[in-house]
């Protein structure tokens, strides 16, 4: 069955075409995720859903996405989509980071140029049949100092125009280097000083909890008088109620304003200000950008969807769809390892090292240790997958450390598990065939070589004639029928691991038959 894909907002229909020709099933409802409780009776026929800012998708839609794989923002915000619900659902949270950027860097200059010239009230009062010349009186920009608060895609273009306006450029941004701000032709600053020097504010930030209000009623009273602020990026980036004194006071010359706290805002306590300028979140809204981001997005799922590529998610690491099936057979073995160490786990984790070696070193190993650490949380926890296993990993304070190195024995590629636990250190290592098939190859240090099906014993027992005999002897009378036998052992007569694949499950009875033997320390019926 194709893989089912809900478009739940106002996507270009592009979107739907690309999806079709990637054959997936489209249903193409651009109302419907204003419409919580609809959104959350359907959700669960989906594999991808597709959005864009109007749907909010809660952690109570996230509860009924039973069959959902990857959620899909054609856009850059995703604060409408509750990404740690996502993450422990094993849901993909992904976005388009640069498709609207330009546009929106467009429309944050326009936003300058509109509150410098009061153009819409300019325009409104020439239409009315006024002309009202000595009225609209502005600024000019050149030679103005323009102050960003974020410098990132969206902060990086409007510095880019900005110098091609001839304004002095100051940027307060933490994540920001020097070098970047240097070939930028921008001033790093700290927020204080650019409060102090900046003649037109603009915001490319988040909203976050540091950035929440980040200009307060405290930092617009410290920025120049005249000032005039423009923000494009998220609604409650600005004490909204702060700067409406300061407007109606005249601190403040201006403001523009393309995003509100509530949303839609069809009410807000900016509105009526003195030269204020408003748009509706138009930030991206030009064809260009609405094109870019559904086309990316339709891929982006349909990769994921249909051959499993990575790509822009906010929650999981990149995997290119070239480099997916290559990674397959790997991310197959990460996960055995990860399941086979996780099953003979019965204490607390605290460490887990992962060591690559030979060409699997050179892999995408974020991916893969990804995988190892689904395989090894799988058997503790509920509901494990790529996606939601590092979160919950360091949610339990195990600490993953991965190794990389080139190839030093016989084996062209191997991964080495470790985990660590109060009581010991447990490893197993495994290797891929040239058959492409995931082999065991060391556990405990012990080398052996096997295949692991969906039924197996592990035993550990000491290396001593008679154990083989009396082991098929209980096996053959509790009717479970012996697949595959491998051995191995660190010395003669030392410490002895037997891996056995049944066909079935084998009763616990037997097992403490098993365990009663002579010889025998451990035995545990893994599944795969
Ligand atoms: N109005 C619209 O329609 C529209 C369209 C696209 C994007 N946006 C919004 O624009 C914003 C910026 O988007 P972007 O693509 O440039 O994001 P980005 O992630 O590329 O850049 C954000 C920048 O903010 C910086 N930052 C983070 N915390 C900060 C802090 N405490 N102080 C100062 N800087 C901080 C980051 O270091 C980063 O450089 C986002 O909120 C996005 O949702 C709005
Ligand atoms: O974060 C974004 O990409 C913008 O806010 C645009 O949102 P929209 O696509 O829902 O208009």
């Amino acid at each position: 069955m194709a893989p089912k894909v809900l478009i739940s907002d106002k996507l270009s229909p592009a979107a739907v075409q690309i999806f079709k020709d990637r054959g997936l099933d489209v249903d193409f409802l651009p109302d419907l995720g204003k419409d919580k409780e609809k959104l959350a009776e359907v959700i669960g026929q989906y594999d991808g859903l597709a959005i864009r800012s109007a749907t909010k998708v809660t952690e109570k839609i996230i509860a009924r996405a039973d069959r959902l794989k990857v959620i899909g923002r054609a856009g850059i915000g995703v604060d409408n989509v509750d990404i740690p619900a996502a993450t422990a659902k094993g849901i993909i949270v992904m976005n388009t980071p640069f498709g609207n950027a330009i546009t929106t860097a467009e429309h944050a200059i326009a936003m300058m140029f509109s509150v410098a010239r009061q153009i819409p009230a300019a325009d409104a009062s020439t239409q009315g049949g006024k002309w009202e010349k000595s009225k609209f009186m502005g600024v000019e920009i050149t030679a103005k100092t323009l102050g960003l608060i974020g410098c990132g895609n969206i902060g990086s273009i409007v510095a880019e125009r900005a110098i091609g306006l001839r304004m002095k450029v100051v940027a307060y941004d933490p994540f920001l280097s020097a070098e970047r701000a240097r070939d930028l032709g921008i001033e790093k600053v700290e927020l204080d000083e650019l409060l102090r020097r900046a003649d037109f504010i603009t915001l490319h930030t988040p909203l976050t909890d540091k950035t929440r209000n980040i200009l307060s009623e405290e930092a617009i009273s410290r920025a120049r008088k005249g000032v005039y602020i423009i923000n494009c990026a998220r609604g409650g980036l600005v004490d909204e109620a702060a700067l409406r004194a300061a407007l109606d006071s005249g601190h403040v010359a201006g403001a523009a304003f393309d995003v509100f706290v509530d949303e839609p805002a069809k009410e807000n306590v900016l509105f009526g200000a003195p030269n204020l300028v408003c748009t509706p979140h138009l930030g991206a809204a030009t064809q260009e950008a609405q094109e870019n981001v559904a086309l990316q997005v339709a891929e982006q799922i349909s990769d994921y969807l249909m051959s499993g590529g990575v790509t822009n998610a906010l929650n999981m690491p990149s995997i290119s769809s070239e480099e997916a099936p290559k990674l397959t057979p790997f991310v197959r073995l990460a996960e055995q390892l990860g399941s086979f160490a996780g099953q003979l786990t019965e204490t607390a984790i605290s460490g887990i090292r992962i060591e690559y070696e030979g060409h699997v070193a050179e892999m995408n190993t974020k991916a893969l240790t990804a995988a190892v650490l689904t395989g090894v949380l799988t058997p503790l926890l509920q509901s494990v997958n790529m996606v939601s296993a590092p979160s919950l990993a360091r949610e339990r304070d195990i600490h993953v450390e991965e190794v990389h190195r080139s190839q030093q024995g016989a084996y062209e590629t191997y991964i080495r598990l470790t985990i660590l636990t109060e009581r010991q250190s447990r490893s197993v290592a495994g290797t891929i065939f040239a058959d492409g098939t995931p082999r065991i190859i060391q556990v405990k240090g012990i080398d052996m070589e096997a295949a692991l099906g969906p039924h197996m014993l592990y035993i550990t027992n000491e290396d001593k004639p008679g154990f083989i005999g009396k082991f098929g002897s209980i096996l053959g009378d509790a009717g479970v029928n012996i697949a595959t036998f491998s051995l191995g052992r660190n010395e003669p007569g030392g410490d002895a691991i037997a891996l056995i694949e049944v066909d079935g499950e084998v009763p616990a009875e037997t097992v403490e038959q098993l365990v009663a033997l002579p010889l025998v320390k451990q035995v545990k019926p893994l599944k795969f």
